[in-house]
């Protein structure tokens, strides 16, 4: 390991941003650690999709550094960084309505040349059955498994995802739980979410931002529960 990564696949630090002129985000600090789930939770307008955008290169820092593996990620483009294994998963849940759900997966190798549907179908094998289906057609459980799987074909080193529980059905959710955990035997997650019992099951550590500051960082087990994060949200 070099001294460079610090063994973090993200070492976010002093970092704030802006739309125009309305700041969001203040002198951030986030590190996550290879194989790490990182929980990032809030009420909402706190800042948590700004900071997966500010990452993951659709929205450029104001200030600050995002470094992955060494290198400074801030100024490249949303695709180049994408190219790095650095996944994002927003919250709007958009697919190609028109395109296959197979079309639409293989979009999303396009910026890493190097893919894998293995892991893809094994964690949703009902996408296998769906294939051949239009986008549009899918329910918003199926997009969901759509848009992740999208992200881990390319098999990532971070992932970042944006609310992927919300609006979805228990079943649901305790599938994408178990598909995180088992994710994170060789990728690391940085997952915003409001679920708290799903989010507190998985992570390793959960920051909470308010109005667009960090405003705590739970890294000890019996910190990292649903009653301790409650008054974040
Ligand atoms: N494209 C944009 N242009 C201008 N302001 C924006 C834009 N996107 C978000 N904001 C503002 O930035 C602030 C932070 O929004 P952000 O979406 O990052 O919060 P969030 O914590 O993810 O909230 P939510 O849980 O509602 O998604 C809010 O005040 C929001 O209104």
């Amino acid at each position: 390991m070099s001294a460079a990564t610090n063994g973090h696949v993200l070492d976010v630090k002093g970092l704030s941003a802006a739309y125009g002129e309305s700041k969001v985000l203040f002198d951030i600090a986030v590190a996550v650690r290879d194989r790490e789930v990182v929980g990032c939770v809030g009420r909402n307008g706190a800042g948590k999709s700004t900071l997966l955008k500010s990452i993951a290169g659709f929205l450029r820092p104001t200030a600050g550094t995002v470094v992955s593996d060494g290198v400074d990620l801030v100024g490249r483009t949303a695709y180049a960084i994408a190219g790095m294994g650095i996944k994002y998963v927003p919250q709007d849940k958009k697919v190609f309505s028109d395109l296959t759900v197979r079309e639409n997966l293989e979009l999303g190798s396009y910026a890493s040349g190097d893919y894998d549907w293995d892991p893809v179908l094994v964690f949703f094998p009902k996408l296998k059955v769906l294939l051949d289906r239009k986008a549009g057609y899918l329910s918003g459980g199926e997009r969901q498994m759509l848009m992740i799987g999208r992200a881990i074909l390319g098999k990532p080193k971070l992932l970042l995802v944006d609310e992927p529980t919300e609006g979805l059905a228990p079943s649901i959710v305790a599938h994408l739980k178990d598909v995180f955990r088992e994710l994170s035997k060789s990728a690391a997650l940085v997952i915003v979410e409001q679920n708290l019992p799903m989010i507190c099951a998985i992570a390793d550590k959960i920051y909470a931002l308010n109005e667009g500051r960090l405003v705590a960082e739970l890294t000890e087990r019996e910190q990292i529960r649903p009653e301790v994060c409650e008054p974040y949200l």
